[in-house]
């Protein structure tokens, strides 16, 4: 099997690229431009005679012969998608619907990671794949989350068009090792303030909730989903429900009992619930996470002290 995956330097986009590499059946093609992602995420491979690495921006054609195209590109973490809002929905949708017509053009089955973001700020809870979200067209988030909306499309229109054979993921919130340490999101804003002794920032009102699925669980679920016969989409995250609040306190108590905890400005439009529904993950992928958060947090603990050179005191 030769599969492309498209941000696989990124943090999720790596960890699925050292599981694919795990089958020695698997040919591994990457391409990446970088923004978000690095080349040290795959030092391991690079050099693999099953590994190739590509610098390539998806808003540009690309011509491989592929069986399977895994299309991650796209930045996450908020700070990063608002950067560059036009290059985010270019990515999105120019980026989309290059890799669809790649997928026509040799016949490869495409999966697209898709985000709970398209549910918006929900006003049905927890969110079934049913919703269909509550998504302001105009605001600082929509390049991202109607960019992801508008990939969707693109992905259905062209399985009903063309006969593609397509899936999506509805990934939320995932964290674990090799997140960018600035990346801004708050599990890796947490971790690396409490390890450099500074306050956690909780942005207001810190009610707001987010569950939390760690990286090997969103992996398995993506393998399961691109392996499976059922073209999604499908949520995949972890309903183990936190508020900021609770996060930050969680994380305190694991990480770094001194640490004080800040109330500070939030950003617009920032969701005010998000929990999965699972149950189609469940029956037609026989998935669910089995990483609690109290687990995942110190496994990115130690990633994030290797990295930022913080030993832990006895
Ligand atoms: N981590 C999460 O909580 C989460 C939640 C929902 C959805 N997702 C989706 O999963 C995917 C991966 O997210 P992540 O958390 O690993 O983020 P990430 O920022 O670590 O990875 C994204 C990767 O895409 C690359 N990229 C960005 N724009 C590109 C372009 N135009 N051309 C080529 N490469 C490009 C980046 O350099 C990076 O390597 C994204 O599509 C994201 O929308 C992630
Ligand atoms: O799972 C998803 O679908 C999406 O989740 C994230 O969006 P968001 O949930 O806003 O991610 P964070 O930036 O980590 O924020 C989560 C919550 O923590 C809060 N936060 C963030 C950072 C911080 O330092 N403190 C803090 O309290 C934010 O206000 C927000 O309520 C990212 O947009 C995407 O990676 C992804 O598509």
């Amino acid at each position: 099997m030769r599969i492309l995956v498209t941000g696989g330097a990124g943090f999720i986009g790596s960890h699925l690229v050292d599981k694919l590499m795990e089958n020695e059946k698997n040919e591994v093609i990457v391409a990446d431009n970088y923004f978000t992602g690095s080349k040290d995420n795959l030092k391991k491979w690079i050099g693999h005679p099953r590994f190739e690495l590509i610098r390539h921006d998806v808003t540009e054609p690309l011509l491989v012969e592929v069986d399977q195209i895994y299309h991650l590109a796209c930045p996450a973490s908020p700070i990063f998608y608002k950067y560059n809002p036009v290059k985010t929905i270019k990515t999105n949708v120019i980026g989309t619907l290059n890799m669809l017509g790649l997928a026509k053009r040799v016949g490869a089955r495409i999966l697209l990671t898709s985000t709970s973001e398209v549910y918006g700020d929900p006003l049905v809870h927890p969110q079934p794949e049913s919703y269909w979200g509550n998504v302001n067209p105009i605001g600082v988030r929509s390049c991202y989350d109607e960019g992801k909306r508008v990939a969707e499309t693109l992905m259905f229109d062209y399985h009903r068009q063309h006969g593609i054979e397509i899936r999506i993921a509805r990934i939320f919130n995932t964290y674990g090792p090799r997140m960018n340490i600035d990346d801004g999101r708050v599990v890796s804003n947490f971790i690396a303030q409490a390890l450099r002794d500074e306050p956690l920032t909780v942005q207001l009102p810190g009610t707001q909730t987010r569950s939390f699925c760690y990286v090997s669980d969103m992996v398995d679920g993506l393998i399961r989903l691109m392996e499976g016969e059922h073209t999604g989409p499908i949520n995949i995250g972890n309903p183990g429900e936190f508020t900021m609040i609770e996060l930050a306190e969680t994380v305190k108590e694991l990480i770094n009992p001194n640490i004080e905890i800040k109330m500070v400005e939030n950003t617009p439009d920032d969701p005010s619930q998000r929990k999965p529904v699972i149950t189609k993950a469940k029956e037609l992928l026989g998935w669910e996470p089995k990483v609690k958060l109290r687990d995942g947090l110190p496994l990115m603990e130690e990633d994030f002290r290797l990295r930022l050179g913080v030993s832990k005191k006895e």
